[in-house]
């Protein structure tokens, strides 16, 4: 793709159209927004798809329960887990990886979250600070899947660039955050609001600089 004369600076999507044509769906475009980089998808997982998902984390939620691994900060209210791998994992990472146009093993792993009225994601980078060991190979991209229609609240919104995405079922936000310049990133400031009725489920995939995972099957 030619790039703008107008100093733009680079991007990793470089999908051009109307439509992203993966290996097994093609994926709307559904509205941009364009420095920084924010683009809202549709189609991007199927119905059973995103039930899959859910049950499939339900079971790992339960179970890191038990084991007494609960998970509890001021910034997420939510419950996590990555998800294990099984075919349709791998087939919906597969697509994430035509999308976001990097290798998968860049990726840390298809996080699911689930929110319960009351619970939210405070405003946050999902890039790790200059001064943090992670930052070595820091993330570059996200792409938050949207796993159920929420009733009421749970947007995602980006506060500087006062913008919100609403929980749509099979929809999709990708954003990316290595720009030279830093006000650029600073600008994907972004907050999972609180629920205010219903679930909100939501898969989230960040892809790092360089590879990450060892290999396409982990065990997480
Ligand atoms: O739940 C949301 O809308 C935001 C999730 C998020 O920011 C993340 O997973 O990094
Ligand atoms: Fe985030």
């Amino acid at each position: 793709m030619i790039e703008n004369t107008m100093e733009k600076e680079t991007t990793l999507f470089h999908h051009a159209g109307n439509i992203i044509r993966t290996a097994d769906r093609e994926i709307r475009i559904l509205a941009k927004y364009e420095e920084p980089l924010v683009v809202l998808l549709g189609n991007v997982l199927s119905e059973e798809e995103c039930d899959v998902l859910i049950a499939h984390s339900k079971d790992s939620l339960q179970r890191s329960k038990i084991v007494g691994n609960r998970e509890m900060n001021e910034l997420r209210t939510s419950s996590g887990v990555f998800c294990e791998q099984n075919a349709t994992v791998a087939v919906i990472e597969r697509r994430i990886s035509a999308i976001m146009n990097i290798p998968i093993v860049h990726g840390d792993g298809l996080q699911v979250l689930r929110y319960t009225p009351g619970q939210e994601y405070k405003p946050h980078y999902d890039y790790f600070a200059a001064t943090s060991r992670a930052s070595a190979n820091n993330r570059i991209s996200t792409l938050i899947m949207y796993l159920n229609d929420v009733e009421n609240g749970g947007e995602t919104s980006f506060p500087m660039l006062k913008l919100s995405i609403y929980p749509n079922r099979g929809t999709a936000v990708y954003f990316e955050y290595f720009y030279n310049a830093d006000h650029l990133n600073e600008l994907t400031l972004h907050a999972g609001t609180p629920v205010i009725q219903g679930e909100k489920w939501v898969a989230t995939m960040w892809m790092r600089r360089q590879a990450y995972r060892l290999d396409e099957t982990p065990s997480w």
